[in-house]
Order: C-alpha cells, then structure tokens, then sequence
C-alpha cells in the first residue's frame, strides 16, 4: 500500500453527480408554489460560490433560509444521493476501501448527508470533513456549526493547514474552493473532475483534468476498476449519424466528435489518427490508407447495412473490428421500393412533373396496376426477401434469383440463372450487396436480356449498374420507368451538386441515397452500432462483426480477460498457452475462432498474475492486437 499519499476528495458534484443542497431543495420545498424559483436561485449561489465568483460563507447562509428544510427531509435525501453516486466513482469502490486511510472527504457539504453515502464507500468516518446542521427545537434546520472551519472563506484551506498532512497530497473536485487548496501550496496536485460539471473558472486554472476517476487513477498508476479510461476513447462520427449515437456513446465516457461531412481519403488519414472507434455511413471509405494512418483505430461502425466501403480485410489484419447494423434500415428500404414501384407503374413522376408546369395530361397511356405484374427481385437477402412478402401481398408475382441457396418465402419462384429472370418480369429490383465482384453487374448485356417496357429499379448500390447503359435504355423506351437512390458518384455532402446522366429522363425517381434515411431507420441504427462496439471493446464480445470471428461470451467477474488477435498461422495457441503455463496462469476459460484472415482468443484467466505475463503474451509470434480487459 502507498502511505505517503493522500486523496482529498469533494463531495458535492464530485462523489456525487449533484449538489446535495440542490436536491434538498427538490424535497424541502415540494408542495412551494416558488419551488422552480427558488431552487433556480438556490442554484445561482452554488455556482457562483463554487465558480469563485462569491462568499462561500455568505452563500451558504442563504441558501439555508431558502431551502426551509427540516431533519424530516435528510433521509428521502440520503435516500436520492445513494442513487446519484458517480460512475467512475461507483465502479472503483474497490479502491475506496483498500486506500481508506489515505483518503479524505473534505467538502462544504453537511456530514448529516455525506457520512452515510460515504461510509458505504469504505470512508472512514474519522476521514470525514465537512460542516454540521444546527436545527431549532422543532428540528427545522436554521444554520451551521459557526465554528467549523469549513463553513468559511478559503475553509479548505485552513483545515488542510490543520491537518498538516505529512505525504503528498492530490485533491480532486469540481469546485474553486478545491483548487484554492493547490493554490495555497498545500496539495501537490489538483485535479479538475469534470464528469458531473465543467466549471470553465476551475478547468481554466487546473493543470490536471480528470473527466473521470478511472482517469485519476490512471494518470497516478493506481488501480482501477477498468482498463483503460473512457475519456481516452476518441470517436470521430462522419456523415452526420443520428445524435442517439452521440448520447450513447457520451454517455459511456468516451470523447465524441461529429462530422455532418463525409471525408476524402487525405482528409481521414489525418483526422483518424488518433481516433480509436471510426463511425461512418456509406460515403466514407476506409482504405488500406487510411487504416496505416490510424495509431488508436479499435473499432469502425458502418452505421448503415452496406460494408462495401470498408476495407474489411486490411481492418482485420490490422486488428480492428467492424460492425454494421444488417437490419435496422431493411423496412424503409422496402417501403420506399413498393411505393416507386407504384408510382413508376402509373407513371406518375412525368404526370406530377407537368402538373408542376400547368399541365393538365388525363391519360391511361402506360399506366398499369401492380396486381398481377411479375417482380423479379435480384438478390433475396434481408431486403430482397422482405420485399418479397410485401410484394405479394399487393397481388404481385414474385421471382428471384441470389447466388446462394435462399428460403423461398410465401409463393415467391426461384429463377435458377440471372438471365431467366431477366426474360420473365415486369419489373427488375436489384438488391444485392455491394462486393467489388458485383461492379457493373448489370450492363449492356443484362439490360438487353430484359423485356420491352420494363420497370427497373436499383437501390443497392451505385457501382453495380453501368449508368450509361440504363441511360441509352430509358431514352431507347426499353426501359419506361426507373427509380435510382444509388450512384456511382454520391455528393459528401448537401452542399455538393448531384451530377449524373440521369438527370431530366422522363419517369425517373432519383432519391438522394435515402432508402434508409428514415427517422425509425436511423434511430434504430444510432442505437444499434455503439452498442455492438462498446459490448466489444468492454467484454470482448465480436457478435454480429462483419470482419472478426464472432465470439460472444458474458461479462467477467472477479477475473481478468485477455484479448489476443493474431494472424492466422499455426501454433499460436499453443504459444498463447506456453506463455500462461510459464507463468503459472490459472485458465478459467478459453475461447478461440477463426477466419481466413484473423484468429481470435479469449482467455480468462485468475485475477492474480504476474506483470511479466502480459509483454509476454504481446510478444508472441504473429500478435496483431493484444489487450487485458478486467
Ligand atoms: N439505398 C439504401 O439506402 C440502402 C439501404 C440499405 C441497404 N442498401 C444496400 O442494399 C444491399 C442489400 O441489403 P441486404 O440487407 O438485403 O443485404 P443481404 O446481404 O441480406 O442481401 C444481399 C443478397 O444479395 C445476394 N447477392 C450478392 N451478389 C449477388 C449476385 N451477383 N447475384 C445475385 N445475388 C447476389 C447475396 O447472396 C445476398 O443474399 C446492401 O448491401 C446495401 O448495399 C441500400
Ligand atoms: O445511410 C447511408 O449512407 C447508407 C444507407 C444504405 O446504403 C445502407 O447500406 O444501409
């Protein structure tokens, strides 16, 4: 154990995410008709006391008069601070109790309230120093003990004064009256904690900021409940994903910036270099470039279905894990598929287009029912075969063709060749995924396979359809109505003109690459990605990753977990193994699966274990990626 060194916490906003007269407020004042007012400027005077901007003392004493609170109001208040413990504060418990000599409370609160949130913590009472109540005889609360330092101007300072701590002291808080012990010369080090609040008076003058205990911890080599701390995790959001992401992912802790752009190669190689989880959507490609330029890179979220623009087997050699959401945007896809196929059918963007001009055209002339038309779905995965349903039930024919052996839903027919399927329907749905061997899979050739008269539809992706191709069809007439939302050049962004042949052909839907841009759609998938990443990057789990072997394991208790991603090469079990008996490692579990780039291992192992074990195991032949979850 470290004697010589001593933890001066703050209580209010710093153990806590709240401050305590705040929340006493909320009950004392319940049934006031003022409350809001009240509590509004019962706020005023803690910030500004805490900011430095006032009296401490004065504050202090006027925030009891508003508060009218009584002894009755101390424990529903005990009771609300139990549950607003900080995070990082509640996760590293362990650490309270086996540093509870070197740790002290030093706050301007109240003991009445502190001692019994603390305590629980493993805080000595005696390592508690904060004021006392004084109370009238019908227990109404009128004032504080007078004699206490702490309820003075530069309080903190004279305790610490008092105490005449013999070590190194490191005071951690949020407030003015924290920092004022370093300014004193009386702490060695002050750390502005900023989870619950950034006071910019306090992270103006700090030398250290600690956006959360784990980071405390981590900066001072002490032991910590996790890893490595969340506020050191950077995630860089292209291409404007929705701001559920962004909560998500904040509210783990982690550093979040966003992009409403998508970015070229250059630009990403310098933006991601010290990003360690990469979140874009279809506009953004991740290179074998870019991945050499990223020091941090753990983990890409495609927030969208396709991975086409992820270099998925450069991510995995390279040891970062990629993830997509397959079937949060399924549905709008399809929707939006039913409904052009109907308005292609009535020809109805050429007839609203001159309604637009004053042109009143009532004709029948190439309209038709979709009742009974045949729909040749190309590709029948997720969204093909979902169309699929939707499809018959509106009374039409279904045929597909995929690849690969897919259930036939409902009456849907299976055409055994691209070209049977060419030659029999009415309209042609392309919905295949976006693998570099389907560039121009539909050309000159397909295109003349089809029957006269065709609908045809693609909203897959822009790279499998040879644009000038389906121009000269649309203009020859072969091809009487188109619906695009996929182009083999996409603007990065709104600003940016969409320039394409397609523009100006009679009964043509061209939508912005918007297929799954619905708000269910984007919500799903905002919840849907960070969450496979952070189960990842806490637990090791690589369920549903779109590069890793998936492993999916609990969380860990009372062990620790080793990561190891290693080329896949012979004998590097065995080596993982060799390491661990050397060092008398006690294996509780192990897992491993591979695929044809990567091997991935999960070892848990005793909590107890020799340091030398992990440079060891890093050191392993044919490592890409090692780490020790706790
Ligand atoms: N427009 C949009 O906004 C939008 C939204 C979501 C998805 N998409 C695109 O749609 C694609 C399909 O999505 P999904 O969820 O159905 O994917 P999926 O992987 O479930 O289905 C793709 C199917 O295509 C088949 N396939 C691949 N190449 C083929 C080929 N050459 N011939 C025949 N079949 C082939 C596969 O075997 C698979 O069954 C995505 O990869 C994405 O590119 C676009
Ligand atoms: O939102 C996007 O950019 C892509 C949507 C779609 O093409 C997908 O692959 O899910």
């Amino acid at each position: 154990m470290i004697k010589d060194k001593f933890f001066i916490i703050d209580f209010d906003s710093t153990f806590t995410q709240v401050e305590a007269l705040d929340e006493l407020g909320e009950i004392s004042l319940k049934d006031d008709e003022n409350k809001e007012q009240i509590l509004a400027e019962i706020k005023n005077l803690t910030n500004s006391a805490m900011d430095g901007r006032s009296s401490f003392t004065e504050g202090l004493t006027q925030r009891l008069i508003l508060l009218k609170a009584n002894k009755k109001h101390l424990n529903p208040l005990i009771a609300t601070l139990k549950t607003k413990v900080s995070d990082s504060i509640r996760r590293n418990k362990d650490f309270f109790t086996a540093f509870a000599d070197q740790i002290l409370i030093v706050s301007s609160g109240f003991k009445e309230f502190i001692t019994p949130i603390v305590t629980e913590y493993g805080i000595k009472e005696e390592n508690i120093y904060a004021n006392t109540f004084r109370y009238d005889e019908n227990g109404n609360i009128i004032g504080f003990d007078q004699e206490n330092v702490l309820c003075h101007d530069k309080g903190k300072i004279k305790l610490l004064e008092n105490l005449a701590l013999q070590g190194d002291v490191y005071v951690l808080g949020d407030g003015y009256t924290d920092y004022e012990i370093k300014e004193a010369g009386l702490a060695n080090k002050f750390y502005a904690f900023t989870e619950n609040v950034v006071r910019d008076a306090v992270v103006a003058k700090a030398e250290h900021i600690a956006p959360s205990f784990d980071e405390f911890l981590y900066q001072n080599k002490l032991p910590m409940a996790i890893s490595y701390p969340k506020n050191r995790i950077s995630v860089l959001l292209l291409e404007n994903i929705h701001p559920e992401a962004v909560r998500l992912f904040k509210q783990e802790g982690y550093q979040v910036e966003i992009m409403n752009t998508a970015l070229n190669e250059e630009q990403l190689c310098e933006k991601v270099k010290n990003v360690s989880i990469l979140g874009i959507r279809s506009k953004t490609h991740v290179t074998q470039k870019v991945i050499e330029s990223a020091n941090k890179l753990m983990a890409v979220g495609a927030f969208c279905i396709g991975t086409n623009q992820i270099d998925l087997k450069a991510c995995a050699k390279a040891g970062i894990a990629a993830f997509n959401a397959p079937y949060s945007n399924t549905r709008s896809v399809v929707e939006l598929a039913i409904g052009e196929i109907i308005m292609l059918s009535r020809n109805i963007p050429t007839k609203s287009e001159k309604m637009h001009q004053g042109k009143w055209d009532k004709s029948a002339h190439n309209s038709f029912e979709v009742r009974g038309k045949k729909l040749g779905i190309v590709g029948y995965g997720n969204i093909g075969s979902q169309l699929s349903v939707l499809a018959e039930a509106m009374g039409m024919e279904v045929y597909y063709y995929d690849i690969v052996e897919k259930l036939q839903l409902g009456n849907a027919k299976k055409c055994t060749s691209l070209k049977q399927l060419l030659s029999i329907a009415d309209i042609i749905t392309l919905h295949v995924d976006g693998r570099a061997s389907n560039k121009d899979f539909f050309g000159p050739a397909e295109f003349e396979a089809m029957k006269d008269g065709v609908i045809f539809l693609n909203l897959s992706r822009g790279h499998l359809v040879d644009i000038a191709s389906l121009v000269k069809n649309i203009k020859s007439g072969k091809i009487i109505g188109a619906a695009v939302d996929v182009f083999p050049h996409e603007p990065a962004n709104n600003a940016e003109e969409f320039v394409s042949e397609l523009r100006g052909l009679a009964n043509v839907i061209l939508t912005p690459h918007i297929g799954g841009s619905t708000s269910e759609a984007q919500a799903n998938i905002a919840n849907f990605v960070p969450n496979r990443i952070m189960e990842y990057i806490n637990t090791g789990n690589t369920y549903q990753s779109v590069n890793f072997p998936n492993i999916q394991l609990p969380e860990l208790k009372n062990a620790h977990r080793l990561i190891h991603v290693h080329d896949n090469v012979p004998g590097v079990l065995a080596n993982i193994n060799n390491v661990l008996a050397n060092h008398h490692v006690n294996i509780l579990g192990q897992y491993l699966k591979t695929n044809e780039n990567i091997g991935y291992v999960i070892t848990d192992i005793d909590k107890a274990y020799d340091k030398n074990l992990i440079g060891d195991l890093r050191n392993i032949q044919n490592t890409i990626k090692f780490r020790v979850l706790y």
